[in-house]
């Protein structure tokens, strides 16, 4: 097993990354101020790894008291399964101390990270990621949120979990679409602070891909490295946070465009690195070949390096004008000026942002 620590002061956390961790109760146990617990988890995961998860919870003296399979896909990220939540939590009369222990993909871990910030004002709450999406991004670094049908994530806190636990052998049952979808993310480490990364998933995406147990868990240690130094030194997002946004502005248009049901998360954000790539590369701060190789890594690994055919570019632009990073009503993108290395600006003329989506169909 190996760990890392998110350095938040007071409120900092070990991420766990290793194999059998889901049995390991004791991870959890030494997390927590009291013995009880609810997992929420999904219809797909529960009754793959709940049960082991709770065995190990028991043996390490955790109540668990109740469990919520919650409907499978990210339509569901919704005001109305959070609602289910609560009433979960209200019928197993769990109190300040009970906590939200989410067992799933990174659907699962927001929506139930923003149960546990909410929920009687706040309950401990912890992270058991199974995809790699979640254990590389979404479960660390306490952004929560659910979707609303005009915008991805725009109702949720932040609120940073007590412990991550990323057992890689729950990635065994993971379908290979999920699998290359996470990697989207893997390799935006790569593109806007790591370069070093980048090179190495050029070289080792087969392995990667390929499920290799070395491999695999290379790249969740080192994207967890990157994230927890982000997250660390800009918890909410005043400043460089923001990069770990790359190809976002993009993808979170691509899914609500879609009504949050054709494209992954992962796939999306695959297709808006490149939209950004090509707008860095039209205004004059990325060279044609750090496109290529972008284009390249994303393309063999299996990954959408264009948008939605049917998706116009005046709505993707509708949509991007609601981004959360906007300001002033003007929406800020994340560029790159080379691999490895990315800025945040709102001085891209809209002009471009069409030529670039377009470029991108
Ligand atoms: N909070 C953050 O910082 C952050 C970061 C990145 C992404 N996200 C969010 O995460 C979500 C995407 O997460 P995701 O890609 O994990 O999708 P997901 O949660 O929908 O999981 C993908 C699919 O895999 C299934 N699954 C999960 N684990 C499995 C396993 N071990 N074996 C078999 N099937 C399994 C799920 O049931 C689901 O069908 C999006 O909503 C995105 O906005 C959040
Ligand atoms: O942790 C972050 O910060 C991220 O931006 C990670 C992203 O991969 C993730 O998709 C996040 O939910 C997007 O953030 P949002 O604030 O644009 O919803
Ligand atoms: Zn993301």
């Amino acid at each position: 097993m190996k760990t890392l620590t998110v350095d938040l002061g007071e409120r900092s956390y070990p991420i766990h990354i290793g194999p059998e961790l889901l049995g390991a109760g004791e991870l959890i146990a030494a997390a927590l101020p009291t013995p009880r617990a609810v997992i929420v988890t999904n219809e797909t995961v529960g009754p793959l790894y709940a049960q082991r998860l709770a065995e190990g919870l028991e043996a390490a003296g955790i109540k668990v008291v109740a469990r919520t399979d919650l409907p499978d896909g990210e339509q569901h990220k919704s005001l109305a399964t959070l609602e289910t939540v609560y009433d979960r939590l209200l019928e197993s009369r769990a109190d300040r101390q009970t906590a939200v222990i989410a067992l799933g993909g990174g659907v699962v871990g927001d929506l139930a990270g923003f149960a546990a910030a909410t929920y009687q004002r706040g309950v401990p709450f912890v992270q058991v990621p199974t995809t790699l999406l979640a254990q590389v991004d979404a479960a660390v670094g306490g952004k929560t949120a659910v979707n609303h049908p005009r915008g991805k994530n725009m109702i949720g806190a932040f609120y940073q979990p007590r412990v991550v636990v990323a057992d890689m052998d729950t990635l065994a049952t993971l379908p290979d679409r999920e699998l290359r979808a996470g990697f989207a993310e893997v390799v935006k480490y790569g593109l806007i602070r790591d370069p070093a990364f980048f090179a190495y998933l050029e070289e080792q995406a087969p392995a990667i891909l390929g499920r290799d147990p070395g491999a695999l868990t290379e790249a969740v240690y080192r994207s967890c490295r990157n994230k927890a130094e982000v997250v660390a030194a800009d918890e909410r997002e005043a400043g460089q946070r923001a990069l770990l946004n790359l190809g976002h502005t993009f993808a979170h248009a691509i899914e609500t465009g879609t009504g949050y049901t054709d494209w992954l998360h992962g796939e999306a954000v695959a297709a808006g690195m490149v939209m950004a790539a090509e707008t860095s590369r039209r205004l004059g701060f990325l060279s044609e070949n750090a496109v290529t190789r972008t284009r390249a890594l994303l393309e063999r690994s299996g990954l959408p390096v264009a948008g939605p055919a049917g998706l116009s570019t005046d709505r993707y632009l509708e949509i991007m004008g609601v981004d959360k990073k906007a300001a002033g009503g003007r929406v800020r993108y994340v560029l790159l000026e080379d691999i490895g290395r990315a800025f945040v600006t709102a001085e891209v003329p809209e002009a471009t942002v069409r030529e670039a989506i377009e470029a991108c169909r």
